[in-house]
């Protein structure tokens, strides 16, 4: 794991022990949303940044072939302010789904963290998942729907469905359908498609454990590719830190006489740097020394 982490920022993790039942469930109810009438889905928008987004990505400009709602999580429970939906009495199963499959995915982000701090030989084993478990962590879910593309139907063509970039937190855990897309950037700057598995999770390291480890494990740049044919959905949870957390390279992973390779910052301070920021952007820039 932690020679992934160094290499690529990424991995898969299967035999996790998550019964499949609960990921169909919370894709069941995405499908049957993201089905509705779009005046229906238009309700929970635009996404600001929370609520229902349609090819706007972020508030800066960045657009792509995906719809999706996008969830604050505040001191563990999921905030609906944003979709009016979700707060009625007929959603209860979608909100369940939604819960259920929270609850089991930060249980294994929490573990793969601790995997993590055992695989680099670092004290406490709670050192990295403490903090997405907090009462206090930052915590965003997002479902997002790359429908298949009109223009491109019978045709082997490809469009943009999410922009290259890496994810500002600590983790990622992405789960999808059987619809491939993924992409992940390696180290030289090439570009491998990451086979679909429907019942495995995929880990992206984000931003904040770049500098939590001073640059050991990387964040990945990832992006998404739609087609003409088939639709894809995903569903992530993004694990961040409490707002006023300050991220640093831990001392205890420092060899002697290394340099912190970024000035220091709290994560309120950073995600309000990401959200000024394009997709793109290498937003860890600004803070490099
Ligand atoms: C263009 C943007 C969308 C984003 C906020 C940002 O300004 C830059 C980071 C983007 C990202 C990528 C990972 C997650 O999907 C996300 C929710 C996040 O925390 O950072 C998105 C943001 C978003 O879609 O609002
Ligand atoms: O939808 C996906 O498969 C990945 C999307 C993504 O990278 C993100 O939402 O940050
Ligand atoms: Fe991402």
């Amino acid at each position: 794991m932690v020679k992934a982490c160094r290499e690529f920022g990424f991995f898969k993790v299967t035999n996790h022990g998550i019964p499949i039942d609960i990921m169909a469930k919370l894709e069941e109810e995405a499908v049957k949303f993201f089905s509705l009438p779009q005046v229906e889905k238009e309700k929970s928008g635009p996404s600001n940044p929370f609520g229902y987004g349609n090819k706007r990505i972020g508030p800066n400009g960045d657009v792509g072939w995906v719809e999706y709602l996008l969830f604050a999580v505040t001191s563990k429970s999921f905030s609906y302010t944003a979709m009016p939906f979700l707060q009625e009495p007929s959603a209860s199963s979608f909100r369940s789904a939604l819960n259920e499959y929270m609850s089991a995915v930060r249980k294994l982000a929490s573990e793969v963290l601790e995997l993590m701090a055992e695989g680099l030989k670092i004290e406490p084993r709670n050192v990295f998942s403490k903090l997405v478990m907090d009462e206090k962590s930052d915590e965003i879910f997002r479902l997002n729907h790359y429908p298949p593309c009109p223009l491109f139907q019978g045709l082997n063509y490809s469009l943009t469905g999410f922009g290259e970039h890496t994810d500002p937190q600590i983790i990622s855990v992405l789960r999808s359908n059987n619809t491939q897309g993924l992409e992940i950037a390696l180290r030289d700057g090439s570009w491998v498609s990451v086979p679909s598995d429907q019942e495995s999770f995929f880990i992206n390291i984000g931003d904040s454990l770049q500098v939590m480890t001073n640059g050991r494990f990387k964040s990945v740049r990832h992006r998404v590719l739609a087609n003409g044919s088939k639709s894809r959905v995903s569903m992530i949870y993004f694990g961040g830190p409490p707002q006023t957390e300050r991220i640093a390279p831990l001392p205890q992973l420092m060899g002697e006489g290394e340099q912190s390779l970024y000035r220091e910052f709290t994560w309120e301070e950073y995600k309000k740097a990401a959200y000024k920021s394009r997709l793109a952007d290498y937003r860890l820039g600004q803070f490099e020394k």
